[in-house]
């Protein structure tokens, strides 16, 4: 297997141009190919999980033209739904941001497809997403498990109504039924049962959703109210943010080791929770700076924090590392939901924070970390998961290397990874 070692790192400093966020290109992609008109998306993510998107369109018969970096997509929308007459079948590797949103999209759809993806795809539940969707009356079934992928989906025209979904795993359930209600032929009432998880996401949404001409009444985050009918517009031109979650290693390695770091694309009017994960780090010490168009971060003594980070559930794992170098014991509260992620989130950074010699308690849905005095050299495993891999790269801003295993797996939202990281750092 292949592997990284990062060599200690004295400081970090400089500014990075931010790829474009992985929740924004999925939605935005998805949007625009349903849309009336042309969409020219530019700063567009090009990593995998983009990649699973753009290949299942592909596959519908969507028309899109990309530039040779892969950042810009002019897409020619269906102005409606799918169609699609011969049964396809769409790989979809592991992206949540594909998986779910396409799942609604083609239920509704003149389709008959089945969704499939890796290993790990199969191991993340989906039954909340279609439970709602059946209330619809729509045609899923499960090829092999009840409540997880691969899925067959027999799109036909829906109704619409009042249904409820469960919010308590996962809101790209919600986003789901919310990116196809407009396209019913009747209005719907979404009610929320259980505790709406990682809320921001729904924000983003529902802002791509109005970018693209539909806007929901969302009373409260505990029912939502879509008029049926309807048509996405195209806006013309669309730029997709920054990754706030890709941002969060570079701040985190200026609070640890800078220097100033400064990231671009995102600012204090972004879309993304994520962004937020500026303020966990202010909140443990360091110096914030926002701007329109960036956030920086300068070093300062960091301290330990105790807080529930359900609403930044992905940027919450940078918070996990960066711990190690606050003095006291950082405790991140409420994410249940990192068991069905990429990899059971809870467990491996538990694991893997126990080998640089850190002490751990690994609850059901909450991690608490004491620092160790000196870190340990360590190979992390990082379980195929992008953002375990990302996260152990702030261990080398000590006296010790690290050891990534697998480093090419930031391909699921950052390719380029370790290349900007490195770009960034004098070696001690
Ligand atoms: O809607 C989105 O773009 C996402 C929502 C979050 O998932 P959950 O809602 O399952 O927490 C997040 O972890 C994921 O990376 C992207
Ligand atoms: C949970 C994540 O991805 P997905 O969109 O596949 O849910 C993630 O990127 O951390």
């Amino acid at each position: 297997m292949k592997t990284l070692t990062l060599e200690p790192i004295a400081k970090v400093e400089g500014v990075v141009h931010l790829p474009g966020s992985k929740s924004i290109s999925n939605r935005a992609l998805l949007l625009a190919a349903l849309a009336k008109g042309t969409t020219r998306i530019t700063n567009l993510l090009d990593s995998d999980d983009v990649s699973h998107m753009l290949n299942a369109l592909t596959a519908l018969g969507v028309q899109f033209s990309l530039s040779a970096d892969k950042t810009v997509c002019e897409i020619k929308g269906v102005a409606g739904v799918f169609q699609h007459k011969e049964p396809l079948e769409l790989f979809l590797g592991n992206a949540g941001t594909a998986m779910r949103p396409l799942t609604a999209a083609l239920a509704v759809s003149n389709v008959d497809v089945t969704l499939t993806g890796e290993p790990r795809m199969y191991e993340r539940p989906i039954g909340h997403l279609v439970d709602a969707l059946l209330q619809w009356n729509a045609d899923i079934e499960y090829l092999q498990h009840k409540d997880y992928p691969p899925l067959r989906i027999r799109g036909k025209a829906l109704a619409g109504g009042k249904i409820s979904i469960d919010g308590s795993v996962s809101s790209q359930f919600l986003t789901a039924v919310l990116m196809a209600a407009p396209l019913l032929s009747g209005d719907s009432e979404i009610v929320i049962s259980g505790e709406l998880v990682s809320k921001p996401y729904i924000d983003i949404t529902l802002a791509l959703m109005a970018r693209f001409g539909v806007v929901v009444d969302n009373n409260n985050y505990q029912s939502f109210v879509v008029k049926g009918n309807q048509q996405y517009q195209s806006p013309g031109d669309f730029l997709v943010e920054g990754d706030a979650s890709s941002a969060s290693y570079f701040l985190a390695a200026a609070a640890i080791k800078g220097g100033t770091i400064k990231v671009t694309g995102i600012g204090k009017n972004a879309v993304q929770g994520d962004i937020h994960f500026a303020d966990a780090l202010e909140a443990m010490g360091a110096t914030v700076d926002w701007g329109y168009d960036y956030i920086s971060v300068t070093r300062n003594q960091l301290k330990g924090i105790d807080r529930d980070y359900n609403a930044i559930p992905d940027a919450a794992m940078t918070i996990a590392t960066t711990a190690l170098f606050a003095q006291g014991p950082t405790a991140i509260r409420n994410v249940y939901n990192w068991r069905v992620k990429e990899t059971d989130r809870l467990n491996a950074m538990a694991t893997e924070l126990r080998k640089v010699g850190a002490e751990v308690e690994e609850g059901e849905d909450y991690i608490l970390i004491t620092p160790p005095t000196t870190l340990k050299h360590a190979s992390i495993a990082t379980y195929n998961d992008h953002r375990m891999a990302m996260c152990f790269s702030l261990v080398a801003l000590s006296n010790t290397a690290v050891t990534i295993e697998d480093p090419d797996c930031t391909r699921k939202t950052f390719p380029q990874y370790f290349e900007v990281f490195s770009s960034l750092s004098t070696l001690a």
